[in-house]
């Protein structure tokens, strides 16, 4: 059996896939040691992350060459408008980061990448170059949630950010979208390449990131 185009260029982005899924970062989520002022510094940059995702959820939406494709992208953009974005209001609130500090802080440099990077895979309206970028920033953040170790952390800050990221509902997302990705990428395989690496990249340096501004 030939291996799957997923696996493929999820293999071609090692070493820095494995970099960003075992960091620090993850490693300090999965005992919930990640300090206030990190957890704070990540959450603020990656509620931006979430505005430029959403922006990306509507490419999927627009370009997806199946009704059943649109109606999971737009289930799932739901769920991020609904659940994770609450998930958000009420972290900020327990680390007391009020509106007005955070509106304070400027993005950083892997922020404004991942904003430039989605904005142009967007701008492509090609499915597959969407898919690409979105099956990075899925499929590696359920790929370092599934590795976490029972039981959870008991601050909600760090237990319900693993969960958010592994779940059923997460979980057959990721999966939907690499079957996508495996039926329509090879097509435009170089582009494809392009996305899903540069979008590792951001990954491992969006991690780095947060204890350059919390420590
Ligand atoms: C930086 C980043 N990548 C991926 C996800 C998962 O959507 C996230 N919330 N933030």
């Amino acid at each position: 059996m030939t291996e799957r185009f997923t696996e493929t260029l999820k293999n071609a982005s090692e070493p820095t896939w494995s970099a960003a899924v075992g960091h620090r970062f993850v490693r300090e989520l999965h005992e919930g040691s990640v300090s206030d002022r990190v957890m704070a510094a990540y959450l603020v940059q990656d509620h931006r992350f979430l505005d430029s995702f959403l922006t990306l959820l509507g490419a999927a939406i627009a370009t997806a060459d199946t009704f059943e494709a649109r109606l999971r992208f737009g289930r799932f953009a739901g769920m991020v408008s609904g659940e994770e974005n609450t998930y958000f209001l009420r972290a900020f609130d327990a680390l007391g980061v009020t509106e007005e500090a955070r509106a304070a802080i400027s993005d950083t440099k892997p922020t404004e990448g991942f904003k430039a990077i989605m904005r142009q895979a967007a701008e492509t309206r090609s499915y597959p170059a969407v898919l690409a970028v979105l099956n990075v920033v899925e499929w590696l953040y359920l790929d370092w949630a599934a590795r976490a170790p029972q039981p959870l952390p008991g601050n909600f800050v760090h237990a319900e950010w693993i969960t958010l990221h592994d779940n059923p509902f997460f979980r057959d997302f990721v999966a939907f979208l690499r079957e996508e990705l495996d039926r329509v990428g090879p097509s435009e395989e170089k582009t494809c390449t392009d996305f899903f690496l540069r979008t590792v990249t951001l990954e491992r340096d969006f991690f780095d990131s947060a204890f350059e501004i919390g420590e």
